[in-house]
């Protein structure tokens, strides 16, 4: 049962399920209905909630009724962490549409977690409090009424999926709107500096370790263009990852296909991994931990060199095909609509269909998605990402790679993560917690973030792996440093 009492600001409407402010899993009850919400201790947001038939006489839950996801992490939702703050206040539970996944709306400041100002999501919680008055009294609801509360909310997230770029924007929004904007990007990076100014403190840190890099690929190393299957990198952009690889072991995670994304960068001394880090292919180490994965064997690459291939998501390649080919048929009438197959995920692109049926592709895309329930949908910019309800993600990816390539649990590894996207956020969110390296975010406008540094496009992007080759063939000359960082 449940091991700590809600802390409740407690109101109830018809619009909106409960107002609470909590900590850790609990569940909110009367009659017989009782509604758990659980936050996430990896991400350390709002997670799901389930609603439940509960037996009144022992309060314990005896039938599952249903559960909507409130976010799009799919790590484990169950915990006791204390840090799992949540403020239903801050959600905007309506609407009248059902679907089985509903994706975070809009990103989530530390107040919508409602974590205390003293409080940072690194920080030890707060104390423990009591197991008594577990139940919040809210008026019986309909199923129907809980389905309501989701579609508006992945309306959103659509919307706000890719905010238009700074540059852009200035040619139509007014001069003062404009300067509001460049203050709060101006914030934002005093609290994210950019890893270009802020070069000689990260190669101060870096100078006496040994730097591990992973980047993402649309939106990082290549720009965002209409056509995804037009996203290609600059040769200047190919010759500055070929020149870093040459210096630190550098890996591409993305949500392409792995081999897609090979395609696109064309460089045999990267290792990759695709489909959000369900596809990866990695070197062979002495790692008996990564040997010993069931998900893990050992093959060749093109180049005949052994490597390891993991694919812990394996088992669901059929099930994508066939969701990849009702997909297309689905959306083949909404024009500008495009599905891509990225192997162990599938993307539904809406960059180039009309605003306004934005919200017929979400409708029709989670309201099939209903029926794959080991299934769930993300956003990405402009396009929902299908992909299995596994724990793992970039993040996940990242720390296998370290193992593969032999820099796990040590602290002469610098691990450094430049993404642009959300699902990125798992990557910096492994590093930052870890304390051993920090993230990247490729961002030109101001981000809620687990990452430490910011660097504003693809083009920054080029000018700091430039700065890196730069930086380490100059620390390269002297030679007792070299040798500690090699
Ligand atoms: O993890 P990533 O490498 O960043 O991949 C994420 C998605 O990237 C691609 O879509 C994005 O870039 C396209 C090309 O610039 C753009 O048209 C689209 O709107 C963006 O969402 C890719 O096509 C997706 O499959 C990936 O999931």
């Amino acid at each position: 049962m449940l091991s700590r009492a809600p802390r409740w600001t407690a109101r109830c409407q018809e619009t909106m399920v409960a107002t609470a402010s909590v900590r850790g899993p609990f569940s909110v009850g009367v009659g017989r209905d009782i509604l758990i919400v659980t936050g996430c201790s990896t991400c350390q947001r709002f997670g799901w909630l389930k609603w439940q038939t509960v037996d009144s006489s022992t309060q314990r839950a005896n039938n599952l009724s249903g559960g909507i996801c409130l976010m799009d992490c799919m790590h484990k939702y169950h915990t006791t962490s204390e840090e799992n703050f949540i403020d239903l206040e801050t959600m905007d539970l309506k609407s009248n549409h059902s679907s089985p996944v509903l994706a975070d709306p809009v990103p989530l400041s530390k107040s919508r977690l409602g974590l205390p100002s003293n409080m940072t999501p690194f920080s030890p919680a707060a104390a423990p409090y009591s197991s008594s008055g577990l139940y919040l009294q809210i008026p019986r609801r309909k199923v129907g009424k809980l389905d309501d509360v989701r579609a508006n909310s992945w309306l959103d997230a659509m919307k706000a999926s890719s905010p238009p770029r700074k540059k852009l924007n200035k040619d139509f929004i007014s001069e003062s709107q404009s300067d509001e904007t460049d203050a709060a990007y101006r914030t934002w990076v005093m609290n994210h500096p950019s890893a270009l100014t802020a070069f000689h403190q990260i190669t101060a840190y870096a100078r006496y370790k040994k730097i591990a890099l992973f980047l993402d690929y649309d939106g990082t190393l290549s720009p965002i263009v209409d056509n995804p299957d037009h996203a290609f990198m600059s040769s200047a952009m190919r010759a500055a990852v070929k020149d870093v690889a040459k210096y630190f072991p550098t890996a591409i995670i993305s949500g392409r296909s792995r081999s897609k994304v090979n395609e696109f960068v064309r460089l045999s001394e990267l290792y990759y991994a695709g489909s959000h880090g369900m596809d990866i292919m990695g070197p062979i180490r002495e790692s008996q931990s990564v040997d010993d994965h069931p998900d893990c064997i050992r093959t060749t690459d093109e180049q005949g060199k052994e490597v390891h291939l993991f694919q812990p998501a394996s088992e669901f390649l059929p099930m994508i095909n066939e969701v990849f080919d009702s997909l297309i048929d689905i959306t083949k009438d909404i024009v500008g609509a495009k599905v891509e197959n990225n192997k162990f995920c599938v993307s539904v692109h809406y960059r180039n269909v009309d605003e306004k049926m934005w919200e017929e592709v979400g409708k029709r895309v989670f309201g099939f998605m209903k029926d794959f329930p080991r299934l769930r949908v993300t956003h990405g910019r402009k396009v929902l990402e299908v992909r299995p309800i596994i724990d793992w993600n970039k993040g996940k990816a990242v720390e296998f790679l370290l193992e593969s390539l032999g820099l796990s649990h040590r602290d002469d590894v610098l691990p450094i993560y430049v993404g642009d996207d959300r699902t990125d956020e798992d990557a910096f969110k492994v590093l930052r917690e870890s304390s051993r390296g920090f993230g990247i975010l490729v961002s030109t406008v101001p981000k809620e973030t687990k990452a430490f540094y910011s660097l504003s496009d693809p083009s920054e992007v080029l000018e700091f792996l430039k700065s890196l080759v730069r930086w380490k063939k100059s620390v390269a000359l002297q030679p007792e440093d070299y040798m500690t960082a090699i």
